[in-house]
């Protein structure tokens, strides 16, 4: 058996870089991964959907530039476009190996598991480590629809994959991948379709979030179908056919499961060192990242974190602080989310309903598009910017932004909550114009009784 210094299961986007960095200063770090080097993030889901979605935007821009006075004929070569992705993915993947072998990690492409208390072992190779971090991330969960099991279905792992355009596309689910992928190929030239379980898109936003998708997505030409489950699944000649709980039947020439994930959290044989797991499979872990077994920390999305690259990425920054010895705890930052639909939804901290569920005496205002002079001008005329604050600090408790590039715009939001500033700094400030920008001061004017509209030119 050999040892290390510091054993990564898993190269997410927080095992790399902590790998690299102690690498870099001299310890001994070993690395498994059984799968390509980066994880979800770079091979299989943000690089290559953003990627993708570029493509997907610029065709659907151009359709709808008609409104401006521009009339164009879309033509599509998809494989052109699914080779830049797939080389922006093997250019970051490329990336990270080189980052890792300058840095000196020992990588072991293989799966690993536990083998003994703090002894891992994958790839005919067994190790022993006073640190180890397990950073294994997520799969996609299959439900176990009649007839699913064996036909030829996409997930996001093999979705990028694809050769040639489905003329039909049917897409199970109604969150962040469904509607990226869904909306993406939509714009691309399938007719697509979707499947959702539920009464609205996002099942987890305000429902009036979930409304401006659903305009934005019947514009693009997307069917709608809520309030289903899909009751059996037939692939015939190359054709899905899905039969739903109503009677409805659909037909597709190919179709993609985009309804969740599961932590890669089976195969590690974790109580054999005495890291607990929940009941969903979630490595357990204290306000350090320590799990029940000392020495051992998870981070990223097995932990239970937030699913996001950004959220992975930090987890690596805290815990490497952690093991230097600095006093910090995962708990006290300010964390945003984007879905890359568009329009775009920005998401920071609480909505109205969640500071009432905590007690907090909360208000909000919000500012429809129609009343931005930026986005009459361009044309972008759904969705609206909303502020949560609370009534007795001022603090702002969070905001969601949907419309035009608002992954982009909620950092203004990101960075005020992190400096713990009250509204009226926003109400204070002075925005350019015409921006999308300045209507978050006349957002926050709202609160001193401005009436709408409140920009200028308005
Ligand atoms: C389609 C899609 C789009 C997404 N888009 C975005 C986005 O735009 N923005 C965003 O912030 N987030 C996005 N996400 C989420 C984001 O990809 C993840 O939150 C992020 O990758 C963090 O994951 P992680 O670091 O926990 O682990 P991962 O990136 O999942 O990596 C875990 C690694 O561990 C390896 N592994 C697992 N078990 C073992 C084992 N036993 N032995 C060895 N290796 C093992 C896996 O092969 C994998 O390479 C997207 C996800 C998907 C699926
Ligand atoms: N822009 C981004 O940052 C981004 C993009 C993609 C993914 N992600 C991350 O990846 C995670 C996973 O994304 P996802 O879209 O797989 O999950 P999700 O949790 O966002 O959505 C799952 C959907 O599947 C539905 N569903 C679940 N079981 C079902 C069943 N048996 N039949 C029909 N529908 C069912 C749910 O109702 C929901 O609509 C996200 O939560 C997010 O954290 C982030």
């Amino acid at each position: 058996m050999e040892t290390a210094d510091v054993i990564v299961i898993g190269s997410g986007q927080g095992g790399i870089p902590l790998a690299a960095d102690f690498a870099s200063s001299g310890r001994n770090v070993v690395l498994f991964e059984r799968d390509a080097l980066g994880g979800s993030c770079i091979n299989y889901g943000c690089t290559p959907s953003k990627a993708f979605l570029a493509s997907a935007h610029a065709a659907g821009r151009a359709a709808h530039a008609a409104k401006l006075g521009i009339h164009v004929q879309v033509e599509v070569n998809f494989s052109t476009v699914m080779e830049r992705v797939r080389r922006i993915r093997s250019q970051f993947n490329q990336g990270v190996k080189r980052r890792l072998d300058s840095a000196g990690v020992r990588v072991v492409c293989a799966e690993a598991a536990f083998t003994g208390e703090r002894i891992v072992s994958g790839g005919g190779m067994t190790v022993q480590a006073g640190i180890i971090v397990i950073n294994t991330g997520t799969s996609s969960t299959i439900p176990d629809f009649a007839g699913l099991a064996g036909t030829p279905y996409l997930t996001n792992r093999n979705f990028f994959d694809l050769q040639q355009i489905p003329p039909r596309l049917l897409v199970v689910g109604g969150g962040y991948i469904a509607l990226e992928l869904g909306q993406g190929m939509a714009r691309l030239g399938s007719q697509t379709e979707l499947i959702v379980r539920g009464d609205h898109l996002l099942a987890q936003e305000e429902s009036d979030v979930s409304a401006v998708l659903a305009d934005a997505f019947e514009q693009d030409g997307i069917g709608l179908h809520f309030n289903v489950t899909v009751q059996q699944v037939a692939y015939t000649n190359g054709v899905f056919t899905l039969t739903l709980n109503n009677g409805e039947v659909l037909d597709g020439e190919a179709l993609l499961i985009a309804t969740g994930r599961k932590p890669n959290t089976q195969v590690l044989n974790s109580a054999v060192t005495g890291v607990e797991l929940d009941a969903q499979g979630f490595i357990k872990i204290d306000e350090q990242f320590q799990t029940t077994c000392a020495g051992i920390y998870a981070i990223g999305d097995a932990a239970k974190q937030p699913a996001f690259t950004h959220v992975s990425w930090e987890d690596y920054r805290r815990l490497k602080a952690i093991l230097c010895g600095e006093q910090r705890t995962r708990n006290d930052r300010v964390l945003g989310y984007a879905v890359y639909t568009e329009p775009q939804v920005g998401r920071v901290g609480m909505t109205l309903e969640q500071a009432h569920k905590q007690g907090i005496t909360a208000n909000e205002v919000t500012l429809p598009m129609a009343h931005i002079a930026r986005s009459i001008e361009w044309g972008h005329d759904l969705g609206f910017y909303r502020m949560v604050i609370d009534t007795d600090t001022n603090l702002i408790l969070g905001a969601t932004l949907v419309g035009y590039e608002t992954a982009e715009l909620v950092h203004v939001f990101l960075s005020l909550m992190e400096a713990k500033a009250t509204w009226q700094v926003l109400e204070q400030s002075v925005h350019i114009h015409p921006t999308y920008g300045e209507a978050l001061p006349s957002l926050a004017r709202l609160l001193v009784g401005d009436d709408m509209p409140t920009c200028p030119n308005m």
